[in-house]
């Protein structure tokens, strides 16, 4: 045995030389529910080796013999202030906070105004806070014919097709994956199993085979152009140097930003450190992950289809050192890396980075915050910056750095505005596509290329209605409009998930006079096929890409130009990389223009700028052309200038008018019940608090600016059958907003069946 294994495990601090005389061992433990304070314990002399900081045990709490699960955040020698109960029960093997994870979780829970066990609820995949010891998966493999019952059970065609599948597969699956897979339920294979048809298998959660490296494809050779020089460089610097230090890199599409990240993860690993890479969930395309495969050394990636094991499993190999580079969602913001060397976060602009429920952090917050913990750089990307990340960077606290043409002096597509108005009308009918784009259309498929349409809105009609009397198809649970899916042959609602059959007559006055108006992308999909009759269409948005894997199947397949048009929601509008798309067209620029949003313009800038970015990346070139009914909105004419800048010195002139962010601090609160009557009171007793809290000579502070607006029914009332009721406060001090908020919290408690939802930053103002 090597002399290295025989050395003693170095012991903390707390442990060595112990006197009778010391005070007992203590530990502090947040409990695994929405609570703050953190509660102390005695750790029993049995437990002293075992106890550590990141893990969790099981201690008594409150009366009677109620156990609960909850962290160890803090092992300390002292004499407790009154009297403690004792920990029971230490439940991991190895810690699964890292410290820096304990310091975010608590920065967070302050931030956002929740408990710190409420983050670290949401911090730890569900796959890794399940693992007692260690967990056990049900797998599920074929049986040899020989083995096989007999005679043979009676099955179904479903039945006889899923034991073909996964005797053709030559492999095991997780039972719930193979469900997916199968396009059944867990309780078929259950009975499959039962029925002798199918093997059911334990394996260690540890030991489930997946890919945590595909094959490499072998990388492009690139030569870095003069601008990624010149950034390149100041990465470079800043890497060296070490340290915390925000840069925003602002590149416009297609100028190489990919290549620097990639370029950057590469000096971090030769340093022996770890990168986390976020991206939002939507570009996590395999065209994305190959790109970082092909270059870094082991990469996890870490997206939203992840079984619970498989997250689990990512976590500990994380944790045990054995991954370099973590490409993720949102949620990779988290990963326990041991020696993280920077943070990279792409396309950081995107609202997906924003969890809409608790804890409702901002990923590139939080990251940014952890990269000033941890003490590493952090670069932010993006095309079309936040605003708030702008400003940051006009004021200095980030480093600006440029790339403002597109790679091999490609120049950026001509963008055309159809001016809506003065199209002519065809015949009466009403189409998506304007004369002039379907011209366009049929140069740019003449010509060899290929064409991408845009519109942000999935199903067939978007506006179901009776001209008769007035009638709205709307959903029963929420005040939003139904939906009609032609293809499904159902209204549905795209928030709460209802469904009812379409209508013939009007449910109203009866008259069969019911009208299917407004655009979605299937319909837009009909209307392309009666047009181009020769031409492969295809539609990508989250109904027609339900299976896993249908994302690389409909890329493959357009990137091999077997399709001509591809129709798509926002599926489409980022990340896109190929050159033979020729044109652009958006269908309706003003979707989103007019939301009662403060974000609305940044918002239809950023979607224009990204979806404008897919055309002419190769050496054809390409063209945009953007449908809409209002030319001379500043969001749509500086898109099609690709002038960014311009666009948000405009657009922080007037948020700075408004006193909204970045300018000002912004928090909303959502008050919400089943009982209407119930939010509306507990919303206004909300208002009282506040009141009185800002006459409190404590906590006034005369110097900051100040204000609450509501309480006001949300801009969507009724969701999910709750009634909502909102306020929205805005202050120039972080640091008021945040006492205020805590001390009118603190004034009244809502009463049960109406829940009060805090938002720090929304996203959301719906
Ligand atoms: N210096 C270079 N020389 C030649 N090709 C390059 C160079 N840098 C990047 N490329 C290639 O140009 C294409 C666009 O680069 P990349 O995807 O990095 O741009 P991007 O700025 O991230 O784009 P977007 O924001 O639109 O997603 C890629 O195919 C990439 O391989
Ligand atoms: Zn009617
Ligand atoms: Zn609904």
């Amino acid at each position: 045995m090597s002399s290295e294994l025989m050395e003693p495990p170095t012991q903390p601090h707390y442990l060595a030389d112990r006197q009778s005389t010391d005070p007992p061992l203590l530990a502090e433990i947040v409990l695994d529910r929405p609570m703050n304070q953190p509660y102390t314990y005695i750790v029993p002399e049995a437990l002293a080796s075992a106890i550590e900081v990141g893990k969790r045990v099981e201690v008594p709490f409150g009366r009677g013999d109620k156990r609960e699960t909850g962290y160890v955040i803090r092992v300390l020698r002292d004499h407790p202030i009154r009297e403690v109960k004792s920990i029971e029960r230490v439940v991991d093997n190895e810690a699964l906070l890292t410290e820096s994870l304990l310091k975010i979780t608590r920065w967070m829970a302050d931030y956002y105004v929740c408990g710190w066990g409420q983050v670290l609820q949401a911090v730890l995949p569900a796959g890794v806070r399940s693992q007692a010891g260690i967990k056990k998966n049900v797998h599920v493999e074929s049986i040899p014919e020989s083995e096989l019952p007999n005679p043979l059970p009676e099955l179904t065609k479903k039945q006889r097709n899923i034991v073909d599948l996964l005797r053709s597969e030559c492999r095991d699956y997780e039972i719930k994956e193979f469900a997916r897979i199968a396009s059944c339920g867990v309780p078929m294979l259950q009975n499959l199993i039962k029925l002798g048809m199918i093997h059911r298998t334990l394996k260690e959660a540890e030991k489930v085979d997946y890919d945590f490296g595909e094959e490499a494809v072998a990388p492009k050779a690139i030569v870095m152009n003069p601008d990624q020089e010149k950034v390149w460089a100041r990465i470079r610097e800043n890497l060296t140097a070490g340290g915390f230090k925000a840069m925003l890199l602002h590149g416009v599409t297609g100028s190489g930003k990919t290549e620097i990240y990639l370029q950057a993860i590469q000096h971090v690993l030769d340093s022996g450190k770890e990168v986390i890479v976020l991206v939002p969930e939507i570009s996590l395309t395999p065209q994305t992950i190959q790109r970082f495969r092909g270059r870094c050394g082991n990469v996890a990636v870490m997206h939203s289809h992840l079984t619970d094991s498989e997250r689990g499993a990512h976590w500990r190999k994380i944790a045990g050192g054995g991954v370099q580079v973590v490409v993720g969602a949102r949620s990779a913001v988290f990963a326990p890396t041991r020696q993280l060397g920077m943070i990279i976060i792409d396309e950081e602009h995107e609202s997906s980075f924003k969890q809409e429920s608790t804890p409702r952090y901002h990923a590139r917050d939080v990251a940014v915050m952890r990269a000033k913990l941890e003490n590493v750089p952090i670069l932010l990307g993006s095309a079309t910056p936040a605003l708030e990340s702008w400003n940051n960077a006009q004021r200095g606290n980030y480093e600006l750095l440029s790339l403002p043409n597109r790679v091999m002096d490609l120049p950026m597509p001509k963008v055309k505005i159809i001016d809506l108005r003065h199209e002519p009308k065809s015949k009466g009918k009403h189409f998506a596509i304007s004369p002039t784009l379907e011209e366009a259309m049929r140069k740019a498929l003449t010509a060899g290329g290929q064409v991408m349409l845009f519109l942000n809105r999935r199903g067939f009609s978007t506006h179901i209605h009776c001209p008769g009397c007035g009638y709205v198809a709307n959903c029963q649970h929420c005040d939003l409009a139904l939906t009609f899916h032609q293809q499904r042959s159902t209204l549905l609602c795209h928030y709460c998930g209802y469904e009812q059959a379409p209508l013939n007559e009007c449910p109203s006055c009866k008259q069969p006079s019911v009208r299917y108006q407004g655009l979605g992308t299937e319909k837009l999909q009909a209307e392309i096929e009666e047009k181009f009759p020769s031409k492969v269409v295809q539609r990508m948005d989250s109904d027609t890409m339900t299976r896993p894997g249908s994302h690389q199947v409909v890329l493959d397949a357009f990137r091999e130009g077997g399709i001509h048009i591809l129709i798509g929601t926002q599926m489409i509008a980022k990340g896109l990389d190929f050159p033979n798309v020729t044109l652009v067209g958006v269908i309706n620029a003003d979707a989103s223009l007019h939301l009662p949003d403060f974000r609305a313009a940044e918002r239809t800038f950023q979607l224009l700028a990204q979806v404008a970015g897919r055309s002419g990346r190769g050496d054809k070139g390409g063209s945009v052309l953007i449908q809409t009914y209002t030319p001379e909105h500043p969001s749509i004419r500086l898109a099609t200038q690709h002038d960014f800048i311009q666009f948000a010195s405009l657009e922080l002139k007037h948020r700075l008018e408004h006193s909204y962010p970045p300018y000002f601090r912004l928090a909303r609160i959502v008050i919400r019940s089943l009982k209407q009557d119930s939010a509306e009171k507990h919303a206004t007793q909300l208002s009282l608090a506040f009141k009185r809290v800002l006459e409190n000579p404590q906590v006034r502070q005369p110097g900051s600016k100040f204000r609450i607006l509501g309480p006001a029914e949300a801009p969507i009332f009724k969701l999910n059958d709750q009634y909502r009721y909102h306020f929205q406060i805005q202050s120039d001090s972080s640091q008021y907003l945040h006492q205020v908020l805590h001390h009118a919290l603190a004034l009244v408690k809502p009463t049960s069946g109406v829940e009060v939802q805090i938002d720090i930053d929304p996203q959301s103002m719906l």
